[in-house]
C-alpha cells in the first residue's frame, strides 16, 4: 500500500510517501522530504494549506509517489483514550484537538494536518497513530503520580510516555537482529533525537519511561529541562512569570541551548573537542541523567536482552553514547571503541564482547511504523468487511 506519512514535529513537518509491500525500509520510501514552520503556521489553516502545496509539489515528481493509497499521521498524545492505530473521523480528530492542552507542540498541529488532507485527498483513508499507545502497558504504580485525587481525576494527571512509535519499531528491529521472539524482548531503549526519552521494555512491552503527562519530564533535551524540582516553577511564577513563560523556559530554552549554548549535539561534540568547559559540563548532565535512568531500568527489566541507542543523537555521537556508558561500567557493560566509532548504517553492536549485555545501535524510523501500522489497519477493516459482506 502507498502510505502518505505525516508526523508533524515541533520545528518541522515531516513526509514519506512509503510502499508497504517492500521490506527493505530504504527502499520502500518513494518520496520524502521536510517543511520547516513556525508555531502559528502549525494550526492556521491557510498557512498549513501552502505547506500543503509543497508536500503535493514534492508529490507530483514521481508517479508512484503521487498515487497515495492511504495516509497515516503521528499523533504525540492520545491521551487514555487511544491505545491502538485508529480511522480517522471528526470525532477523532475532535479528541485529538483537545488532548492538544496536553501536548501543546504537536497535538493541534496533528489535527489540522488531518482536516487539510481529508480536503485536498477526500477519498483517501486516514489513520492516526499514537505516541503514547506503546506506553498503554506501564502498570499504574509507575504511571501514576503522588499527587491528591481530584488533580488527577481533573484532567487524568498521570504518566503517558511518548515516543513509542519509535521505541516499538526499534525494539521489533532489535529483537529480530538478536534472535529474540518479540514478545519475549527485556531491554532499555533509549530514543534520545532533539526530544528524548528512555523506556523499559519487559516482554515485549513498556513497562515504565522517563517522559510523564506531557514530553517534558526526564532526560535533559535539546530545548527542554527534563526533571526538576516543582518548586522552580513555583519561584518562577513568584518572580512574575505567567504560565506561557514557564512553558517556554522549559520547553524552549532550558536543556542543552541553556546549558551549552547550543541545542544541536553536533556543535556540543565540537565545543567539547575544542575543550571548552561549559560544553563539557553540559554533556556531563546530559549523559549522567540518561545513565541514571538507564541503570535503574536495567533493574526494572531484570534480565535485559539489550540496550537499545536511537534517535538523531543515540545513533550518531560517538562522545555522548561514550559518556553515558563509562557511568554503566559497574552493571558489566563495556563499549568497544572501535565498534563505537565505525560509521556503518543499519542495526550494529557497539558493546565489546565480554559486556554483560550487548549495546545496540538502531536507526529509529517512525514513518515506515506509522505506514506499517496504517496499511494494516486498513487491511484488517477490508477483511472485516468482505467477512461481513459473506
Ligand atoms: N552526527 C551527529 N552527531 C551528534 N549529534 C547528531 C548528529 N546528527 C544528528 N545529531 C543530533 O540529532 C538531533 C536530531 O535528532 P532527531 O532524532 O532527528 O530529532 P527530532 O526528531 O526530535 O527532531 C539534532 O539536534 C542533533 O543534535
Ligand atoms: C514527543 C516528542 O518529544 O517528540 P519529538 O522528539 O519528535 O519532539
Ligand atoms: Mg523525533
Amino acid at each position: 500500500m502507498h502510505v502518505l506519512v505525516l508526523n508533524p514535529g515541533s520545528s518541522s513537518l515531516k513526509y514519506h510517501v512509503r510502499d508497504t509491500s517492500v521490506p527493505e525500509a530504504e527502499a520502500s520510501v518513494q518520496a520524502s522530504g521536510q517543511v520547516n514552520w513556525a508555531p502559528q503556521a502549525r494550526s492556521d489553516p491557510s498557512r498549513l494549506d501552502e505547506v500543503f502545496n509543497v508536500i503535493n509539489a514534492g508529490l507530483a515528481k514521481s508517479t508512484e509517489a503521487g498515487h497515495i493509497e492511504a495516509i497515516g499521521h503521528r499523533v504525540v498524545h492520545g491521551g487514555d483514550q487511544f491505545r491502538r492505530p485508529t480511522r480517522v473521523t471528526a470525532d477523532v480528530v475532535a479528541a485529538v484537538e483537545r488532548l492538544g492542552a496536553l501536548a501543546p507542540l504537536h497535538n493541534p498541529a496533528s489535527a489540522a494536518c488531518m482536516r487539510t488532507a481529508g480536503i485536498r485527498w477526500p477519498d483517501v483513508p486516514q489513520v492516526a497513530v499514537f505516541d503514547t499507545a506503546f506506553h498503554a502497558s506501564i502498570p499504574e504504580y509507575a504511571a501514576r503520580y503522588a499527587i491528591p485525587e481530584d488533580v488527577y481525576k481533573a484532567q487524568r494527571v498521570k504518566r503517558y510516555g511518548f515516543h513509542g512509535i519509535s521505541v516499538e519499531m526499534a525494539c521489533r528491529d532489535a529483537a529480530g537482529f538478536l534472535g529474540v521472539p518479540g514478545s519475549s524482548l527485556n531491554a532499555v531503549v533509549a530514543h534520545v533525537g532533539n526530544g528524548a526519552s528512555v523506556t523499559a521494555v519487559r516482554g515485549g512491552m513498556s513497562v515504565d519511561t522517563s517522559m510523564g503527562m506531557t514530553p517534558l519530564e526526564g532526560l535533559v533535551m535539546g530545548t527542554r529541562s527534563g526533571d526538576i524540582d516543582p518548586s522552580i516553577v513555583l519561584l518562577m511564577q513568584r518572580e512574575g512569570a505567567t504560565p506561557d513563560e514557564v512553558d517556554e523556559i522549559l520547553n524552549h530554552r532550558s536543556g542543552m541551548l541553556a546549558l551549552a549554548g547550543t541545542a544541536d549535539m553536533r556543535d556540543v561534540g565540537a565545543a567539547v573537542e575544542r575543550g571548552e568547559p561549559k560544553a563539557s559540563l553540559a554533556l556531563d548532565i546530559y549523559a549522567y541523567r540518561l545513565a541514571k535512568y538507564i541503570a535503574a531500568y536495567s533493574m526494572v527489566v531484570r534480565r535485559p536482552d539489550a540496550l537499545v541507542f536511537t534517535g538523531g543523537v543515540g545513533e550518531n555521537s560517538v562522545a555522548f553514547r561514550t559518556k553515558v556508558l563509562s557511568w554503566l561500567l559497574p552493571l558489566g557493560l563495556a563499549m568497544d571503541q572501535d565498534r563505537n566509532l565505525s560509521p556503518r548504517e543499519g542495526i550494529r553492536v557497539v558493546s565489546a564482547d565480554g559486556s554483560s549485555f550487548p549495546v545496540l545501535v538502531v536507526p529509529s524510523d517512525e514513518e515506515r511504523a506509522i505506514a506499517e501500522a496504517t496499511a494494516s489497519l486498513l487491511e484488517e477493516d477490508t477483511k472485516d468487511r468482505r467477512g461481513r459482506r459473506r
